[in-house]
Order: structure tokens, then sequence, then C-alpha cells
């Protein structure tokens, strides 16, 4: 059911067309971001200077933020190739070694997912990153035997919503690190009507900022509300998006003032009515729910998290104070007190 969610973070396929037309390419139109923006302006200056091969980078960050485009920017700014795979679809460590041995010097190997990788695939890639070389095994039996490849000097960019899942000795091999943070209103903002000038839909500023703020801080979800009501203006507001066009179509995808959709705040209603307001075990909220918990911890859960709805503790989640007058309820004092100003990290509130 997730798949159906407007504001859901995945992507969709009528998207894609769309996406690549929007999808930044260069650094200065990659919006918000700033850390991370300027740190990696200099590596990658610093990595042409030296005529070398950027080093690996692992990007990190809930779904529809902005990892694979970050990716693609930097192979765009590097000037280089890059070839895209992901941890699942790579099965055997042929599949690894093929990719590996088909990259130009400096290219980007853009892993997604790599937190989905298979222990045998990961064992070919320590000495690939590391070294540049790998193993590969010829033939088979008692005959079989092992050579040593060379590979040329590349970079590979490891994109994950799940840093905590990767091994120790693969993300020891990152040499740079990039975590992206939820985007604020003003830079959504700025993304909306970027979006809506490449797509020539006429969008006032109060228009995009109605916009920004239901976009659960993400660019996808942005841009996505933003061809939602373009497709409203078009048939009820002359094409124009204004703040009331916004509002209206919002409304009518059950968007709320929060951007929250139903799945949220139905997580809200069952944890303060199913469970008293918590803590309630993830598993418990999941099957509560039918949903599945991957989905809750990636996509449901961190934005909630960030804005204070929601707390984890370490018994559990919690609807903070916020999340219950959010649905228009009277925290017990136990919960204001407990969740907002002891819940934050692991305590025991
Ligand atoms: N910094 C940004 N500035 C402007 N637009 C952005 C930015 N980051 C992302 N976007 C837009 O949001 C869309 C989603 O970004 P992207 O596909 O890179 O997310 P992702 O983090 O890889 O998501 P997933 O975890 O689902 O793979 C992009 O197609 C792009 O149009
Ligand atoms: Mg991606």
């Amino acid at each position: 059911m997730t798949e159906h969610r407007i504001i859901t973070s995945a992507a969709q396929l009528d998207d894609e067309a769309l996406e690549a037309s929007i999808r930044p390419k260069r650094l200065s139109e990659y919006l918000g971001q700033q850390a991370v923006r300027e740190q990696l302006s200099i590596y990658i200056e610093a990595a042409k200077k030296r005529g070398g091969a950027l080093d690996h980078v692992l990007i990190f960050g809930p779904p529809g933020l902005g990892k694979t485009t970050l990716s693609h920017v930097i192979a765009n700014e590097l000037g280089v190739n890059l070839r895209s795979t992901s941890g699942p679809v790579l099965e055997r460590a042929g599949d690894l070694a093929a990719l590996l041995t088909n990259l130009e010097a400096h290219d980007v190997l853009f892993v997604d997912e790599i937190h989905r990788l298979s222990p045998i695939v990961e064992e070919v890639l320590y000495p690939a990153m590391e070294d540049f070389q790998i193993d590969i095994m010829i033939g088979e039996g008692p005959a079989a035997r092992s050579i040593k490849l060379d590979l040329p000097p590349f970079t590979l960019i490891g994109a994950t919503t799940r840093a905590g899942l990767l091994t120790a000795p693969l993300r020891d091999r990152f040499g740079i690190v990039q975590r992206l943070e939820f985007y604020s209103p003003e830079e959504l903002t700025a993304i909306v009507r970027r979006s809506a000038r490449i797509m020539g839909i006429p969008c006032e500023l109060d228009g995009a900022q109605e916009i920004a703020r239901r976009s659960r801080g993400t660019p996808r979800i942005a841009n996505r509300l933003l061809r939602r009501v373009r497709d409203y203006a078009e048939v009820r507001a002359a094409g124009h998006i204004t703040r009331d066009a916004a509002q209206a179509a919002m409304t009518m995808l059950k968007v709320d003032a929060e951007g929250f959709d139903e799945l949220d705040r139905r997580l809200l209603t069952v944890i303060i009515e199913n469970f008293d307001g918590g803590p309630v075990g993830v598993e418990s909220l999941a099957a509560a729910l039918s949903e599945d918990r991957g989905t809750l911890e990636d996509v449901v859960e961190p934005y909630l998290i960030q804005q204070g709805f929601l707390v984890r503790t370490a018994r559990g989640r919690m609807a903070s104070a916020k999340g219950w007058r959010h649905l228009g309820l009277t925290p017990p004092p136990r919960q204001s007190q407990a969740a907002d100003l002891f819940g934050v990290g692991d305590g025991d509130a």
C-alpha cells in the first residue's frame, strides 16, 4: 500500500521521464546540503589538481534526499564516467569483477543499496578499494588457480539508507563519508521553483512555499507534489500555482499541514490509541499497521522523529506531546514530560 502514497519517498515509474530533466547535474544546481557541498567541492578540486581518483565516498540518508543525484553530480564534476549497479544485483563475485575491469582510470563506480552486498562480493571489493587489485579464480577443481589483476584507480561511491547495516571493514574503506539531512522549507522552496521553471509551470512564491512545507524535508516528495498540484492547477486554476491552488490540491490529496499523509497519521493514532502513547516495539507497531518493519524504519519514522512527533526510546516508540496535539488530542502529563524532556536518545523515558 505504501507504493500508492502520494508523499512516498520511494521512486515511482511515472516520475522517471521528468526526473531526468529536473535532476541537478552540477554541484551548483544541487540545492541545500551546504556542508556536504562545500566539503565535496574541495575534495573534487583537490583530486583534479592531483590528477588522481577521488577517494571512495559513502553517502547515506533517508530515501529521496538526493544520494543517487549527488553521485552523478560528483562524476560530472570530476569529468569521468559513472557506472551504476546495486548491492542486490551483484550476486556473484564475477559480476563485480566484470564491472571493475571495465572501468577507465578515475571513473566512478556507483553501488546503490550497498548495505545489501553479499559477503562474497564484499570480499572482492576490499582489495579493489584498497589496492586497486582483484583476485580472479581461473578454472575449476584441482587445476584452478587465482591470478591478481590490476585495476585502474577508480572511485567507489556507495549509497545507503541504512549506514548502520554496513560491515565495519567496508565502512572503514571509505575515505569520505557524507550524511544527507532533511531539507529546510527554504531549501525545498528553491527546489520547487527550479523544477517549476524547468517544467514551464507558472508558480508563485507562496505556492512554492506551501508545497515545500508539506514535502517532509524531501526533494523527491517536493517534485512529486509539484506535479500533482500542477495537474490540479491546470484544471481548476488556469495552470497557475498559487497558495490557494496548492492548499486545495493538497487537501484533496489528504496531505496535511505538516505534510503527513494517512500512514503518518495512522502511525501516531495507533501508538496513542492502541498502545497508550507508547513505548511500543517496532514489530508490534508494524503488525498493528500491517506495514513492513523496514518501511516504517526507513521511510516513515525518520521524518516524524526529526520533527519531534515521535520519540525512539530504548523500550520502543512513543508519541511526543507534539504528536498528540497534531491529532487534536491532549497529551497526558506523563507524555509531555517523559517524551519531550527525557525521551530523546536512548534514555528510559
Ligand atoms: N539537492 C537537490 N537539489 C535539487 N533537487 C534534488 C536534490 N536532491 C535530490 N533532488 C531531486 O530529488 C529526486 C530524488 O533524488 P535521488 O533519486 O537522488 O534520491 P535518493 O537519495 O537516491 O533516493 P533513494 O534512497 O530512493 O535511492 C531527484 O531526482 C532530484 O530531482
Ligand atoms: Mg537513489
